[in-house]
């Protein structure tokens, strides 16, 4: 009898041919399709898509309305955290506490062990891995996973590299036009810029005070909520100045600091909310502090839930609520909160 496995399907490429490659590999595929924003429309095209490849591949699929979960665990903590002063990272969070919190709870309902995304990173079962794929990895994200859901789940695109995912689903009639579309955003519930998202629930636009580190006005702002820790541009001073970056966002005042390259410069991190994959309570290792950045050598210290980490080489624009991933080569060793 063939392995059932539970595959997350999202309408796109990846988990379309993700579904494809398990049940070529003897898995009985079933996919689940997840409605997390309100946004019918999307959902609509999406479900169109899987339902082709559900019928191309003779594979039972579900769709899930998890729009109040996600609203209550990932939507409204966006809203907040951007209120609040924070970058938040919505992908990160999402993973952890819907999408493969959800895809684990439906496969135990259905008795199926394992699960599978489209996510291009690699898994042992311990640890999770960098993709081969190195442009399109998205191990970063996934750092904030239950240790305990690792040994149940499967990346098959980990060894993969987008362009031949590509290649080989327009090789496939049914999977052609999906190949073909647009790829999606990266954050789903943003069709635009978090600006529109955040601008439906709070006021935004609300000029301030530009201030340097002692706490002299120098410029006007649009609204603190426009910056992140590092952005140089989108706020007026008013004398020229050499490159000024946002220092801090200080949101009961709807003030930006800003200040020079060396002011940006840290050498130290705190992270909070550890989510460790690695046992170790202090170590040598790297780090990444944004999505699209490299990974930097650093020390850390691990008291409770809080990580002190020492960097072994400057970093520039670290922005609270971004998360701060640990890693050993290609190795995902946990991360945290920067606050
Ligand atoms: N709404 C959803 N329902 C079920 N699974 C989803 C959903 N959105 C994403 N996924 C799963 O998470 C994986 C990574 O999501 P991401 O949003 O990064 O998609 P992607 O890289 O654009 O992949 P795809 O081409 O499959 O859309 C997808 O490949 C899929 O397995």
């Amino acid at each position: 009898m063939s392995k059932k496995i539970v595959v997350a399907m999202s309408g796109g490429v990846d988990s379309s041919y993700t579904a494809n490659l398990l049940q070529s590999r003897g898995y009985e595929v079933i996919g689940v399709y997840m409605k997390f924003h309100p946004r019918e429309e999307y959902h609509q095209k999406n479900i169109a898509n899987i339902q082709k490849v559900a019928k191309h591949l003779g594979i039972e699929y579900h769709v899930l309305d998890r729009t109040k979960e996600f609203q209550e665990r990932v939507y409204q903590p966006f809203v907040d955290s951007y209120v609040a002063g924070l970058t938040p990272n919505p992908c990160a969070m999402c993973n952890r506490v819907m999408k493969f919190t959800e895809l684990i709870e439906f496969a135990d309902e259905l008795g199926v062990d394992n699960v599978a995304t489209g996510h291009y990173a690699k898994t042992d079962g311990q640890f999770i891995y960098e993709a081969t794929d190195k442009s399109k990895d998205q191990s970063y994200f996934l750092f904030n996973l239950k240790k305990e859901f690792l040994p149940r789940i499967i990346f098959p695109l980990g060894d993969w590299y987008k362009e031949n995912v590509k290649k080989e689903a327009m090789k496939i009639l049914l999977l052609k036009s999906i190949a073909e579309q647009k790829e999606s955003s990266e954050i789903c519930f943003v069709e635009t810029n978090y600006i529109d998202v955040l601008k439906e629930h709070t006021e935004v636009e609300m000029p301030g005070e530009v201030v340097d580190t002692h706490g002299k006005v120098i410029g006007e702002h649009k609204g603190y909520m426009h910056y992140t820790i590092g952005k140089r541009k989108g706020f007026r001073l008013f004398k020229a100045h050499q490159p000024h970056y946002v220092l801090d966002i200080i949101p009961h005042k709807n003030r930006i600091v800003v200040g020079t390259k060396e002011q940006l410069e840290k050498r130290q991190i705190v992270l909070r909310g550890l989510n460790m994959f690695l046992d170790q309570k202090e170590f040598d290792c790297y780090i990444k502090i944004r999505y699209r950045t490299h990974k930097v050598p650093c020390h850390v210290k691990i008291d409770g839930s809080v990580a002190s980490v020492t960097l072994k080489e400057p970093v520039y624009g670290v922005a609270k609520g971004q998360a701060g991933v640990f890693y050993d080569e290609e190795k995902v060793l946990g991360g945290g909160w920067i606050v």
